[in-house]
C-alpha cells in the first residue's frame, strides 16, 4: 500500500489568544517536495510544529507514513529544521551534530562516519571544530540543516532554511535540497523565497490567517495565464488591428520598455525602425503556431517568440491582495 508521507485532516491549533491554524487538510506523497507559503503569521510554523510532534493539535488528525503524529514511529522518520533556533554556543558544530545523533539513538560508529560527511555537505567541513559562538547566522543555519539530516530522515521539515544566508549560501542550500529530492526524500518547505519553491517544489499550498487559501501544482500555477511575446519586424499599426480582427485574440503592443527581462536587461518596445514586441493572450499552444503563420503570411518577420510565465510572486500577491493578514496584527 502506498501510504502518503504526510496526511493531515482538518488539523487545527488554536492558541489561547485565538490564533494558530485551522482545518488544514493536505496530503503529501512520498518523494514530493511541497512548498508551504503564506504571509508572516499565517500559521505555517504552527502547522509544522504539530506535524513534528512539538505541539498538540486542538482538533483534527495527521499521520506521517501512516503513523499518527507525535508517536515515536512518526518522529523517527523525520528531520526538522526549526525557524528560530539557538544551538549550544559553548559546543563546537561537530559536537552539536553529535548531540543530535545521540538524541536520535544513532550508533557511535555510524555517527563517526556520518557527521564529517554531513558537515562537508552543508559547507561546514572546515569549521566543524569551531565553537558555535564563533559561527555567523548563516553558519548556524547550515548547522541546523546538518542536525535535521543526521538521522537520515525520509521526510524533512524545513522552516525557512535559507533566511540567514547570502545569495551564494542560498544557491548551495537549494543544491543540497535538490540532492535530497533526487534521493527520494520528501521535503516540506516553509519559505518566503518563492524562487526556491518555484525551482524545487512539485506542489504547494498558500496559507492565510491560518487557513489554506489556494493550493496546486507549481507547474500548473506557473503556466496558467499564458501570455506570449513576439518580437516582430515590418510592423505597422494597421497590421495589429488586422491581426486582432482575424484572430479574435487579445493582442497589444507589449509595454516592455519600462520593464526588465529575466536577466535584468532593459528591453525596449521599439528595437529598431518598425521592430516591436507584441503580447498576445492565448488559450492553447496551437494558437501560438497559428498566430506565427498568420504573422509571416502578412509579411512580418518573426525574430523571437517566448512564453511569459506568471511568476509565483505575482500569484502570491494576487491571492492575498485585499485580504487581511491578522497574523501580525494586534
Ligand atoms: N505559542 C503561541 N501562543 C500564542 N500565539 C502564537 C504562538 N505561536 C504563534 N502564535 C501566533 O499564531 C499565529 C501563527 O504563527 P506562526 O508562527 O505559525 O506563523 P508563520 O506563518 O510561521 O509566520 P512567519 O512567516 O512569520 O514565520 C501568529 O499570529 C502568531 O503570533
Amino acid at each position: 500500500m502506498n501510504v502518503p508521507a504526510i496526511q493531515a485532516q482538518l488539523l487545527t491549533k488554536e492558541y489561547s489568544n485565538g490564533r494558530g491554524c485551522r482545518d488544514v487538510t493536505i496530503t503529501v506523497e512520498k518523494g514530493e517536495a511541497f512548498g508551504f507559503l503564506g504571509p508572516n503569521g499565517a500559521g505555517k510554523s504552527t502547522f509544522v510544529k504539530m506535524l513534528a510532534g512539538l505541539i498538540r493539535p486542538t482538533s483534527g488528525s495527521a499521520a506521517l507514513f501512516g503513523h499518527p503524529i507525535g508517536t515515536l514511529a512518526a518522529k523517527s522518520k523525520i528531520g526538522y529544521l526549526p525557524e528560530l533556533y539557538r544551538y549550544q554556543e559553548w559546543l563546537s558544530g561537530e559536537e552539536v551534530v553529535r548531540l543530535h545523533a545521540r538524541l536520535c539513538n544513532i550508533e557511535k560508529s555510524v555517527a563517526d562516519r556520518r557527521i564529517p560527511e554531513l558537515l562537508k555537505e552543508v559547507g561546514l567541513g572546515l569549521r566543524g571544530r569551531d565553537r558555535v559562538k564563533h559561527y555567523s547566522k548563516g553558519m548556524q543555519q547550515r548547522l541546523g540543516l546538518a542536525c535535521a539530516l543526521v538521522n537520515d530522515p525520509e521526510l524533512v521539515f524545513l522552516d525557512e532554511p535559507s533566511s540567514a544566508l547570502d545569495p551564494i549560501g542560498r544557491m548551495e542550500v537549494r543544491t543540497i535540497l535538490e540532492r535530497l529530492k533526487q534521493r527520494g526524500i520528501t521535503i516540506f518547505l516553509n519559505s518566503h523565497l518563492l524562487e526556491d519553491v518555484e525551482v524545487l517544489c512539485d506542489r504547494m499550498a498558500l496559507l492565510n490567517n491560518g487557513e489554506i487559501l489556494r493550493h496546486g501544482k507549481v507547474s500548473e500555477i506557473l503556466n496558467k495565464r499564458t501570455s506570449w511575446h513576439f518580437k516582430v519586424g515590418g510592423f505597422s499599426p494597421f497590421l495589429l488591428s488586422w491581426l486582432k480582427n482575424h484572430t479574435g485574440l487579445q493582442i497589444s503592443q507589449a509595454a516592455l520598455d519600462k520593464n526588465q527581462d529575466e536577466e535584468g536587461i532593459i528591453v525596449s518596445s521599439a528595437i529598431e525602425g518598425s521592430t516591436v514586441w507584441l503580447e498576445a493572450e492565448v488559450e492553447s499552444d496551437e494558437q501560438v503556431g497559428w498566430l506565427n503563420s498568420l504573422m509571416i503570411e502578412q509579411g512580418l518577420t518573426l525574430y523571437e517568440v517566448s512564453r511569459k510565465k506568471e511568476r509565483l510572486e505575482e500569484w502570491f500577491l494576487d491571492a492575498v491582495s485585499g485580504l487581511s493578514h491578522r497574523g501580525e496584527q494586534e
